[in-house]
């Protein structure tokens, strides 16, 4: 037996006010009865849902408890998270939402978002159309397999696209019923998923080779076939097929890929403020990375296009990365490296006297031990791999090391920014891909920015939603990236922190979007407009967690 339309609009977290329907509304819809009679102002509901959250006494819980808001009442939701956003941030994204991942099938409550399976491949289009909303601005699509720094997560990945959307819509303003969480679920190879009882996902490995790119394929024809205008966000996928759905399709719809583009655009925004304060230009740099995959990739080819652009030639300006995998330093003499990779490769010949492992491998000390880095960046996955032998020799090099140990979640990070600090007297410029508390210093405070996608993503939704634009360049991240850079705090103060604040990060957000929607214009990828009626669209296009009408 289907409900009446009236017990609809309190089950139906998009419409639902709960205990704040007006008595119009109550008389309207029938709701007389089905809700306590005192009427509560938002601002009250916010106080109640708060206190609840406060009596949880894990993370994993709070986690619980703000998804189970969101699928009652999304405007008190994002009111909630807006109001303590530094503190429910990490409940609702990285590092719970990784713990959310691996424990998807045991704490499964309501459905949201869309289960594209592998045997369902010839329905893909059906599928679509179940969304519970018609009209989409943005879809996130994981297919699971590299989840944060975690691994295979198969079906249970669905996790991260939820938690990114609702990022979409906190920072974006994208508004919640206008966005659409998938996982395309081609198997797992995670054994311990496989053999859990529980397991939600398609029991089976995972799809691979030509089946696998021939699915994507199916998918991304229904995609446009169902909502042609949508953006279409790639997030999690493992290395081998990130780069080349990125470049099967960066060209022929919306689309961008989070990690590599918004992790590039994201650290070239905090190494633009880093070296603000260093004093020394771009092209002084020389930078090590530990770990060589697609977001460490995407990260060199946003700083090669600023060395470039800062008056290097493209061959120095390659020269100045030095990038370290599980087999070492990246050199000429390799050839297990993709297209990608080969390009940041140093030249064999020079090494000839360098230390190396009795597999001729060159490692991440050897390296720091060489090189005059003065910026490490990390995107490896190895906890704790920046060690205080490696700090201290970069330090003892340099005056202020830039620091960013970028992998997620938390247990991966390949620092903590407190022993990164202790190491290098408080002169290293820190960053990190999962939030950390300030570090007390020699009676200083030290902000400690998180260096996170976060920071792009939401405002190129904006961007690419208010200005209406049919692709995502790279013209369009690099000038993100540049507008966050500008308001990197450390530039006014060298004592601040590399990126702004979240609790400014709507309106560094609507900056961004701009500068998107501008960049945009210029590439001829959307109409023009001038810059003022540009950022009157970004301003109405971000929506606030506000009661409005109920729609009919
Ligand atoms: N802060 C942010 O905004 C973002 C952070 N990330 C984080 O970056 C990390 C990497 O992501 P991604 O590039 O997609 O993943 P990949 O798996 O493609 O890359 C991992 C890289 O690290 C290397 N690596 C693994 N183990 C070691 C080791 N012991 N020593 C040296 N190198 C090692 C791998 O080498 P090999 O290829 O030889 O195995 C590979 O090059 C994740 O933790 C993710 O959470 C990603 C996107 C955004
Ligand atoms: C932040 C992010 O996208 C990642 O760690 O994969
Ligand atoms: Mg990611």
């Amino acid at each position: 037996m289907g409900h009446s339309f009236p017990f609809r609009v309190i089950s139906d977290p998009a419409f639902n006010k709960g205990t704040a329907f007006s008595i119009e509304e109550r008389d309207r819809y029938g709701l007389h009865g089905l809700l306590p009679p005192h009427i509560e102002s938002l601002d009250e509901q916010v106080q109640r849902v708060y206190e609840a959250y406060q009596r949880k006494d894990d993370d994993l819980e709070r986690h619980i408890y703000l998804r189970a808001l969101q699928d009652t009442n999304e405007v008190l939701f994002y009111r909630l998270l807006l109001e303590h956003i530094e503190e429910m941030l990490p409940m609702v994204y990285t590092p719970v939402v990784g713990q959310a991942c691996q424990l998807f099938s045991h704490i499964y409550r309501r459905p949201r978002g869309l289960f594209i399976s592998y045997p369902m491949r010839d329905s893909i289009g059906s599928l679509l159309r179940s969304r519970p909303y018609p009209d989409v601005d943005v879809i996130v699509v994981t297919d699971g397999e590299r989840i944060l720094g975690i691994g295979d997560q198969g079906a249970g990945g669905l996790g991260i696209p939820i938690g990114k959307l609702s990022l979409y819509t906190l920072i974006g303003g994208i508004r919640p019923e206008r966005t659409l969480p998938i996982v395309l679920d081609v198997g797992t190879n995670n054994a311990e998923r496989l053999k859990d009882p529980e397991y939600v996902g398609w029991r089976h490995e995972r799809i691979s080779g030509q089946a696998y790119f021939d699915f994507i394929d199916q998918f991304v024809k229904a995609v446009q076939q169902e909502l042609p205008q949508v953006c279409l966000q790639w997030e999690d996928f493992a290395t081998p097929h990130a780069r080349p759905i990125l470049e099967r399709y960066a060209n022929k719809l919306l689309t961008f890929n989070d990690d590599i583009q918004g992790t590039a655009a994201v650290a070239l925004g905090a190494v633009m403020g880093a070296v603000g304060v260093t004093g020394k230009p771009l092209r002084e740099q020389q930078i090590v990375f530990l770990g060589a995959g697609s977001a460490a990739v995407g990260v060199d080819d946003y700083l090669r296009a600023a060395l470039v652009q800062d008056r290097l030639s493209e061959v120095e300006a390659r020269q100045r990365f030095w990038m370290v995998d599980k087999d070492g330093l990246l050199h000429s003499d390799r050839h297990d490296l993709s297209p990608e990779q080969q390009v940041y490769v140093q030249d064999s010949a020079k090494l000839a006297n360098w230390p190396k492992t009795a597999h001729g491998a060159i490692g991440l000390a050897d390296v720091i031990q060489q090189v005059n880095a003065t910026i490490l960046i990390g995107l490896s996955t190895v906890g704790g791999a920046f060690t205080e032998p490696i700090i201290r020799e970069m330090a003892g090099k340099v005056d202020r090391p830039v620091i960013l140990p970028l992998s997620n979640p938390t247990s991966r990070s390949e620092a903590c920014p407190e022993d990164l600090l202790r190491w290098t007297n408080g002169r290293a410029l820190v960053a990190t891909g999962s939030p950390y508390a300030p570090v007390v210093w020699e009676g200083r405070t030290i902000p400690i920015a998180q260096c996170n996608n976060v920071f792009i993503f939401p405002a190129v939704g904006l961007g690419v939603v208010a200005s209406k634009a049919t692709r995502v360049t790279d013209g369009m991240m690099l000038a993100a990236a540049r507008a966050l850079g500008e308001h990197s705090p450390a530039l006014k103060d060298p004592a601040g922190s590399l990126l702004p604040p979240l609790s400014e990060v709507r309106s560094v957000a609507r900056a961004i979007a701009e500068a998107v929607g501008m960049e945009a214009q210029r590439a001829g990828v959307t109409p023009l407009t001038t810059r003022t009626e540009l950022a009157a669209r970004v301003q109405a296009s971000q929506w606030l967690p506000e009661y409005g009408p109920v729609a009919d």
